[in-house]
């Protein structure tokens, strides 16, 4: 897939896909001027220049988290991990389409919910006969026996308004004047005019909102993911805790937060966020590909239009790169104090060759400060000492964090959080 990049770049599309109104989804667009286009528009927010505009965002919603788990700190209480998705969601949210969100009972964010489950449910092979009787879509619904028709409309609209109702809403409120800074806005206002080149304000819109309406789906959960793994790590193996505290308390030290650009002098939290994206990888099986021609591999034939699955998670567990890989181990990454070249990083977590994570970047800006300052400020603890690890299976994969408690590190941390800004 890196080597054969071409050949292997087509995503497989689901006849599931278009009927349950995903078929906006850059993940699934096949490999062709339709792909390239909208992914364009995601290089041209995401690439790892771009990323940067969002520090500030990124900083405030990660230390309006930390105040909040302070406030909510008591000497019994559980951390509450939805908190985590929050942050991750307002992030997200306000970069895409400068909007705030109060709560995880945000319309949006049910919305969201409704749709995923028809990828989750759609998307199960062999979940509908469709997929090998392709004719079977043009049954009408009300057939008996035609659930594919049927489970289909039952999503349609939640999918098509996660797509369009957000994008619409920006859209009234550029013509207002009133839109705050988002991905939305910028692309709105370079939108062709409707009165002299119809076609070309249409097709534009169209990648607009395509391209906003995937980024919230694509970049929560598996960010979501990372974090779990992080956190169970952190419970399992305590001293990577403690190492990470003395990496912070000598480079950031006791009277300021960590901020994005300290992590070229903090190795040993990016290798704990590798660390994460490699135990417990969030697609440990990738997005499965077709191959566009016949091709030879190792000997095997492989024919035109085969799906290929990439283990992401076998590469992420090769105990040759990385020995006794069931282990939560940052120093695997670690040489002389520094990241050890010779280690390959995590980099299969995000895809390979031209369909990569886009948002990696993103992400990887937002786990660095997240991991940074929740260790800065917080000793995480297990509720009970006695629980058990594990990890979800799935398309998605989620470490099953047992509950755990983020206590104060000390009264000086506790008074950083209230009186930071931004
Ligand atoms: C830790 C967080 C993340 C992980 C582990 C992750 C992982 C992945 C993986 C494995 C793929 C499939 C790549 C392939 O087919 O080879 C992917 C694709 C994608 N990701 Fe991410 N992702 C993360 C965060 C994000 C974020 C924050 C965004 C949005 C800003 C995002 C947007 C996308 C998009 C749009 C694609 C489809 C790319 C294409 O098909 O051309 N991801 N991601």
């Amino acid at each position: 897939m890196e080597g054969r990049a071409r050949d292997y770049a087509n995503n497989a599309r689901m006849i599931m896909d278009e009927l349950t109104g995903w078929d906006w989804n850059l993940v699934v667009i096949p490999y062709g001027p339709q792909w390239r286009a909208r992914r364009r528009l995601f290089h041209q927010f995401f690439n790892q220049n771009a990323a940067k505009q969002y520090v500030d965002v990124q900083t405030r919603e990660v230390r309006a988290f930390l105040r909040r788990t302070a406030e909510s700190y008591t000497d019994t209480g559980e951390f509450d991990i939805k908190t985590i998705r929050k942050t991750l969601s307002a992030i997200v949210l306000e970069i895409t389409y400068g909007m705030k969100i109060a709560d995880l009972n945000d319309p949006y964010l049910l919305l969201s919910q409704k749709a995923i489950e028809a990828v989750n449910i759609g998307r199960v092979p062999g979940a509908f006969w469709v997929e090998y009787f392709p004719w079977l879509r043009y049954i009408p619904s009300w057939v008996p026996g035609s659930s594919a028709r049927k489970f289909g409309e039952q999503y349609y609209p939640a999918v098509r308004a996660l797509r369009d109702d957000r994008f619409d809403v920006v859209m009234n409120d550029v013509s207002r004047g009133t839109a705050l800074p988002s991905i939305a806005r910028k692309l709105i206002e370079k939108l062709p005019s409707k009165v002299s080149d119809e076609d070309k304000y249409r097709e534009f819109g169209t990648y607009a909102k395509d391209m906003t309406g995937i980024v919230y789906i694509a970049g929560v959960d598996t960010q979501f993911a990372a974090l779990s793994a992080f956190l169970l790590g952190i419970l399992l193996v305590p001293r990577v805790q403690r190492q990470a505290q003395r990496e912070l308390d000598s480079v950031v030290g006791p009277t300021r937060l960590p901020s994005v650009e300290d992590m070229s002098s903090l190795p040993y939290i990016q290798a704990i966020a590798m660390e994460a994206l490699r135990w417990i990888p969030a697609l440990p099986l990738g997005v499965p590909r077709r191959a566009t021609c016949d091709d030879e591999y190792g000997g095997y034939t492989i024919p035109a239009g085969s799906i290929i699955i990439a283990n992401v998670w076998a590469l992420l567990h090769d105990s040759e790169m990385y020995p006794d890989p069931e282990t939560f181990n940052p120093d695997r990454f670690i040489r002389d104090g520094q990241l050890n070249p010779d280690v390959r990083p995590p980099t299969a977590a995000f895809g390979f060759g031209r369909r990569k994570c886009v948002g990696r970047h993103l992400a990887t800006n937002t786990l660095h400060l997240m991991i940074a300052s929740i260790l800065h400020v917080f000793n995480i603890k297990p509720v009970s000492e006695d629980f058990s690890a594990a990890a979800g299976t799935g398309f998605l994969s989620f470490a099953q964090c047992p509950p755990c408690r983020f206590v104060p590190r000390t009264a000086s941390a506790m008074a950083l959080i209230n009186t930071a800004s931004t």
